[in-house]
Order: C-alpha cells, then structure tokens, then sequence
C-alpha cells in the first residue's frame, strides 16, 4: 500500500525532492489563499509587537502542505523552527528538554500531534498558556511541584484531524486553520514550478494533465512529476509533452481523476457487496483489508471532494457520479 504513486504519506524518495522544492516564503506558496491572508496578518502583528506569534493548529489530509507552511512561519518570522512528533516525545521529560531548549519567539512544530502522549499533553497545558514547567521535585509526601519559565515561544501542531485533538489542547491554540485541496490550477502551477526548479521542459497541458490526477495535493503532484520526467527521459527527448504524460500516467496506472487501484476497490466493494451502500466504514475496511483509520485520512477526503463518495447518517455511499466514471449502471433505489 505505502509503494503507491498516488499515497499523500511522504515517502523516501519524496525527501530529496521536497527540500528543493519546498517554498521557503508565504508569497511563493500557492493556493490556501485565506490561511496564507491570516497568517499573514498574525505574523506581521506579532512581529511589530516583537511577542511569540499564537500557537498555531494546522489540519488536513497529509501532503497538502503543514510542514512547509510552519517552516515558512518561522523563516517569515526570523525565528529557529524545531520539528518533532507526538509519538517521537515519549516521556514529560522529552518535552521538557525541547521546551528548555528554545529561544526567545522560536517555533516548535508537533506534527502528528494527535498522538502525545496524556502525561506529555499534560505537561503541554501551561506551557502553552503561562510558559511555564510545573515540574514535580521528589516522590511520596515530600514530593513538590516547581515552577520554571520558558521563553515566550510559538507551538505548531499538525493533524490530519482535529477531530482526534483532546478539547483542552485544541482549546489553547490561539489560530486554527484547515489547509484544503488545491484546484488543479494551483496544481498546474506547482508542477510547472517544480519543472522550473529541476530545469526541465514541460508545455502547458501537460502540467495540467499532472494536476488533474495529483488529487489535490502538491506532494502527489510533485512525485508524479518526478516519475514523468523519467519517462520522458527514457521514451522521449526528455521534454515532457502532453502524450509523453498521458502515457507515463497511465503506465503508472494513475487514472484520469488521479484514482488507483486501492480506490477502485473501495468503490467496487462497495457497489458489488453492498450496492452502493451505505454502508459503514469499519465494514469497507475488514472487507477490502485496509485500516479504516487510513480510509478515512487517505482516500475517503479525495473521494469526498471530487463527489464519488457521500457521507451519510447510516454509513457510507457511492454517488451517480462515481457510477458513471467507472461505467457501472447504478441500482434502481439509489436513482
Ligand atoms: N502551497 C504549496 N506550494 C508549493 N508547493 C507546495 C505547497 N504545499 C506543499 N508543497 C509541496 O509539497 C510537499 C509536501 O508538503 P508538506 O511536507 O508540507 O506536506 P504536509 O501537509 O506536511 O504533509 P504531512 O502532513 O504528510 O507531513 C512540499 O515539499 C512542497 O514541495
């Protein structure tokens, strides 16, 4: 599953390739247009003030861009960026160590911040709050809590889902923001931004072709840049033409909305063994042998989005739209 072309979740080879494309500044970052103005605006505040800027929590499905977004949070406001995960800090202790080591304003970024640990999540709370540790001398009766300032500093927590976040935690990020799908303009202009950066040749509909099956998300459209550029190497003159992407694309067996073969068997599960649903999500997932956590990070949102799959109060169905790009006659009660 983790070798698909289409997987949003960063993989190796996507690491060499995400620093020289990665924007470093919020005005070479494209699309999000209303975080990107807000954020704008609580940087710039924060910085005439010369205060830490407010904790930031940023959500959505993976690659659509919340560790570039903090590292240009941090470049933008001059400051170190530190980046870690919930499950890497595994004791209070952990926490402590990274907090103690900030300066003044800098920015740690959590990723994944969903998964910390209570104890950790704990210690967390007036750190955010009142830049303190409450730290815990001795055991037994002669135990005692003691309180130790931090500098002011700026928490970034990433998640694909709020929705997993503890409200206490949520609660103390001061901006909360939901990065969405880019259109495929906006894909369109990232591909060709990222054939600029490699220096290689791409004519205007083929950075679209890219776009249109990249499903919304920029890391998707750079790595299927990534593999045309191969095969415009290989089979052509290394200038990457709409049929030299069509026909890359489809070798890749990504198709013209950017679905794979895990989505078509949802889909297909989902239209043979339980006529289109609805159907709940727990059963797509023991049916087809994937996690339902991952259905519903991964594929569920693009499905969502381009309108193939609808939730409802009963479960989960497959929309006409669905029905018609796979070619399928939908059952008579769902018309
Ligand atoms: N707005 C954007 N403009 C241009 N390129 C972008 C943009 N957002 C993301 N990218 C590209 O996509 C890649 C993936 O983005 P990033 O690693 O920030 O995703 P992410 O949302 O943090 O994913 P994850 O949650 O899985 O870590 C980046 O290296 C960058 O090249």
């Amino acid at each position: 599953m983790e070798d698909r072309i289409i997987s949003a979740n960063m993989m190796m080879e996507d690491q060499a390739v995400e620093l020289s494309l990665r924007p470093r500044y919020l005005a070479e970052y494209i699309g999000q247009n209303q975080v990107k103005e807000n954020l704008k605006i609580y940087i710039e505040a924060a910085k005439m003030r010369k205060e830490a800027l407010d904790h930031v929590l940023l959500y959505g499905p993976p690659g659509l861009g919340k560790t570039t977004l903090a590292n240009i949070i941090a470049n933008e406001l001059g400051v170190n960026l530190r980046t870690t995960s919930g499950p890497a800090i595994e004791r209070p202790g952990d926490l402590a160590a990274l907090l103690t080591n900030l300066q003044e304003g800098d920015v740690l970024f959590i990723d994944e911040i969903h998964r910390l640990h209570r104890t950790v999540e704990e210690v967390m709370y007036p750190a955010m709050e009142d830049f303190a540790l409450d730290i815990m001398i001795g055991k037994g009766p002669s135990a005692r809590s003691v309180r130790l300032d931090l500098p002011p500093f700026t928490l970034i927590g990433a998640t694909t889902r709020a929705g997993l976040l503890s409200a206490p935690l949520r609660d103390r990020f001061g901006v909360v923001s939901r990065l969405e799908f880019y259109s495929v303009d906006e894909l369109s202009y990232i591909v060709s931004r990222g054939a600029d950066i490699f220096g290689i040749e791409i004519v205007g509909d083929a950075a679209d072709e890219i776009a249109l099956r990249a499903r919304g998300t920029p890391r998707i459209a750079n790595r299927l840049l990534k593999r045309v550029r191969d095969y415009a190497q290989v089979r052509g003159d290394g200038m990457i033409t709409r049929d030299i992407a069509d026909q890359a694309l489809q070798m890749l067996q990504v198709d013209p909305r950017g679905l794979d073969l895990i989505d078509y068997k949802i889909l297909h599960t989902m239209i043979t063994s339980f006529r289109g649903g609805p159907v709940g999500l727990d059963t797509i997932a023991a049916t087809i042998g994937e996690e339902s956590q991952t259905i519903e990070d991964v594929y569920e949102p693009y499905l969502m989005q381009i309108g193939f799959l609808q939730r409802t109060p009963r479960g989960r169905m497959v929309s006409p739209a669905a029905y018609q790009h796979l070619g399928l006659p939908q059952p008579p009660q769902q018309k």
